[in-house]
């Protein structure tokens, strides 16, 4: 079977994840539900800050909030010694809801507005990472109206094509991220927050792309950019304090997926950017890198309540979930993969295929193609792995489905963190005709 961090089948032969029932779990939280295992989030973290560590360079590690931003998991991040990477202001403003120490967040964003970089300034957050022109220009004279410095990196395209879903690739030529490293866009960048009084330039970023497998194309990233930097330190006397190279760590979603182990990408970066630096007899600047599946990933499972049953003779048969695309819509976004078991009872004999839709009014709302389980129907609960990164954050209200809650379970004890929706949580935004408009 399987599981993943504290998951097992316990006595009562239930899946239990935290030490903690699921089946008795939603009898207090409903279905569905977005379940959390805190320790995996924990070990995960620490094996990533521990790799650094181990290879003595200055580092921060920073959670990619866009995968699950809530006001625990920030806590439970800074909890970690994390950095923070946000994306919007609704993230930022989650961040400084949970008190994250603001000069360890890192602000992204392809078009950040006037407003996302007031807010920016006025809490004086750690760096910007600027991704274009406008940007550029437009925080230079932001920060001169306030009187204010701020740090930034540069986000650079450095043309290479990670082996991933398009929809999920980023740090090729034809992206609408960063500033091209090869076609004299990146010089012109940095040469331009060079010559602002207002900006300090501390380094570049880049991020190649989501659930990569490989450490190849982070390596030929690093290569790209250190030759770029060499130039830049010749032409323009800069020298990089800060290499920031991304996230995209791919996970385990299925037994056929065979990612590296997470010590392994960054030990391999680690390695390739202190040979890069002695090359071009630079220093080694300090690394640092934004995981966000690989943080929280496999440490999310989502409990379901199986409902209706559709057989459909000799092609196939459907079972239908309380849930499906407004909870997760990675398998209708990005064909993605998942697998899952009867949270009731896991061990009971496979008996049949059946594919798992969800129930919105949608024939592309399917969760699961083809899953191997033993006959189930009303009385089951079905648990869908690894949906921790990219699944409550990007939940909608399609069909005023209310969004799920989302608790943490840990050594025993299940908090929830998020509370289940409500009708009127979902029309509380609304606002009803005028008097006269009403026919
Ligand atoms: C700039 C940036 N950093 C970090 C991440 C986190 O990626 P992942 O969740 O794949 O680690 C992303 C998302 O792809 C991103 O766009
Ligand atoms: N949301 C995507 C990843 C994109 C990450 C943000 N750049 C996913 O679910 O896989």
């Amino acid at each position: 079977m399987f599981l993943h961090g504290t998951s097992k089948v316990n006595d009562k032969g239930h899946l239990e994840i935290g030490g903690v029932d699921t089946v008795e779990m939603i009898s207090e939280f409903g279905t569905p539900v977005y379940v959390y295992d805190v320790a995996l989030i924990r070990e995960r973290a620490r094996g990533f800050r521990k790799t650094f560590e181990k290879l003595g360079v200055n580092s921060q590690v920073a959670y990619a909030s866009k995968a699950f931003s809530t006001i625990a998991m920030i806590q439970l991040a800074e909890q970690e010694g994390l950095s923070l990477d946000v994306v919007s202001g609704g993230e930022l403003y989650t961040a400084l809801c949970a008190k994250f120490p603001v000069k360890r967040i890192h602000f992204h964003g392809n078009n950040k507005s006037r407003e996302e970089l007031l807010m920016a300034l006025e809490y004086e957050i750690g760096c910007i990472v600027v991704d274009n022109f406008y940007e550029l220009n437009l925080l230079d004279e932001l920060c001169k109206e306030k009187q204010a410095k701020m740090d930034i990196l540069l986000r650079v395209t450095p043309g290479i094509e990670a082996h991933t879903h398009d929809y999920i690739l980023t740090g090729q030529e034809d992206s609408k991220f960063g500033f091209d490293l090869q076609n004299g866009q990146a010089d012109t960048a940095v040469k331009k927050a060079l010559d602002s009084e207002n900006l300090n330039l501390l380094g570049i970023h880049c991020h190649i792309g989501s659930q990569i497998f490989e450490t190849t194309g982070f390596i030929l990233a690093a290569r790209k950019i250190f030759a770029k930097l060499h130039e830049w330190s010749n032409t323009y006397r800069f020298a990089s304090e800060v290499l920031n190279l991304g996230g995209g760590f791919g996970i385990r979603y299925t037994e056929e997926d065979a990612p590296i182990p997470a010590a392994q990408y960054v030990e391999e970066i680690i390695l390739e950017v202190k040979e890069q630096a002695q090359a071009f007899n630079m220093k080694v600047p300090e690394i640092w890198i934004e995981p966000g599946r690989s943080l929280v990933g496999d440490a999310g499972t989502t409990l379901y309540q199986i409902g209706s049953r559709k057989e459909v003779p000799n092609v196939r048969n459907y079972l239908a979930v309380d849930g499906g695309m407004s909870d997760n819509i990675r398998p209708a976004l990005y064909e993605a993969k998942y697998e899952a078991i009867l949270a009731n009872r896991p061990l009971d004999q496979v008996e049949e295929t059946v594919s798992i839709a969800g129930k919105c009014c949608e024939s592309g709302d399917m969760l699961i193609w083809d899953l191997p389980l033993p006959k189930a129907g009303q009385n089951d609960i079905l648990a869908v792995f690894c949906t921790g990164a990219y699944g409550y954050s990007m939940a909608n209200n399609y069909n005023r489905i209310p969004r799920p809650p989302v608790v943490f379970v840990e050594d025993g004890q299940a908090q929830l963190v998020v509370r289940r929706e409500t009708f009127d949580d979902i029309v509380h935004l609304d606002v009803p005709l005028m008097e006269q408009i009403k026919k």
